[in-house]
């Protein structure tokens, strides 16, 4: 593993899949003119609108992102993170996985995660989620993928933020970075997105990089923005704050050893 910049991107994706795909071409040219090598999307960068509507279009939706996803790597020679888009499920047409897929620069495909804990949640602003009504909840431990020279990099999707034990059994398994892509609500995210992000930073003792929706997406949708990179001491290196762009950071080997050797609380684990 080696010194690198990475970028987690900040988007206000619409019920429009062209046009997000144009505007994540657009930031990813934007995140790699300021030299990251590692670029992350947020979570419904290709697709933010309806949960009908999503279902509908999956199919199309799931082709062009992955063909997106491969040609941004390999024309811009990064890895990649698609944050989550959808997947339809073979027998269930009424139903979709919330996929993250990290794209090396030769195009292929390194990891695949399906979202695992599905956000059905009446939010007290009056927006009521239920994601499982469209989603296929996943059942596996996210992937790590080990790359030589950009570390071990986990992934999760959005409301996994709020379950510890998923990011532990990656940290467990020696990840030095956790992707947390997310379109958090703006009413829970003012006061949950960035504890939760720095908690899963220092007891881990990871980097997270957490790239974001933000702003208005159609009718009632908000979204709290901030994407942002963190080290593994909690500290934030990078934040987005609330319009469209990108967080950029380094992601450093030493720092890690470093932090982990001040705060050996990996070590000191009792229970798991
Ligand atoms: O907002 C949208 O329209 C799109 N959001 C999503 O697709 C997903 C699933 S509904 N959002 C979350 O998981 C938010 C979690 C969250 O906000 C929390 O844990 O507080």
């Amino acid at each position: 593993m080696k010194s690198y910049l990475a970028a987690a991107i900040q988007m206000t994706s619409k019920p429009d899949l062209g046009k997000n795909l144009v505007e994540a071409e657009e930031l990813i040219d934007l995140a790699v003119r300021q030299g990251a090598e590692l670029v992350s999307l947020p979570e419904n960068f290709s697709f933010l609108g309806k949960e009908v509507d999503k279902v509908a279009q999956a199919k199309k939706i799931a082709a062009e992102t992955d063909l997106f996803l491969r040609k941004m790597a390999q024309r811009f020679q990064i890895t990649i993170l698609g944050g989550g888009f959808p997947v339809p499920v073979a027998d269930n047409p009424e139903k979709a996985y919330n996929t993250a897929v990290l794209v090396t620069p030769d195009g292929q495909e390194v990891a695949r995660y399906q979202k695992v804990h599905l956000f059905d949640v009446d939010v007290p602003d009056g927006n009521t989620y239920q994601e499982s009504s469209t989603v296929m909840a996943g059942k596996n431990v996210p992937p790590i993928y080990n790359s030589d020279t950009l570390g071990k990099l986990g992934l999760s999707i959005c409301y996994d933020v709020r379950f510890p034990e998923l990011y532990r059994q990656l940290s467990q398994q020696g990840a030095d970075v956790l992707f947390i892509p997310a379109a958090f609500t703006a009413f829970t995210g003012k006061d949950h997105w960035k504890v939760l992000l720095q908690a899963r930073a220092i007891e881990n003792t990871c980097y997270v990089i957490a790239p974001a929706q933000t702003g208005n997406h159609y009718e009632r949708r908000y979204t709290h923005g901030h994407a942002m990179i963190i080290d593994p001491w909690g500290a934030i290196l990078a934040d987005a704050g609330n319009a469209p762009g990108v967080a950029v950071a380094e992601i450093n080997p030493n720092r890690l050893k470093q932090v982990r050797q001040q705060m050996p609380s990996l070590q000191h684990r009792v229970f798991v």
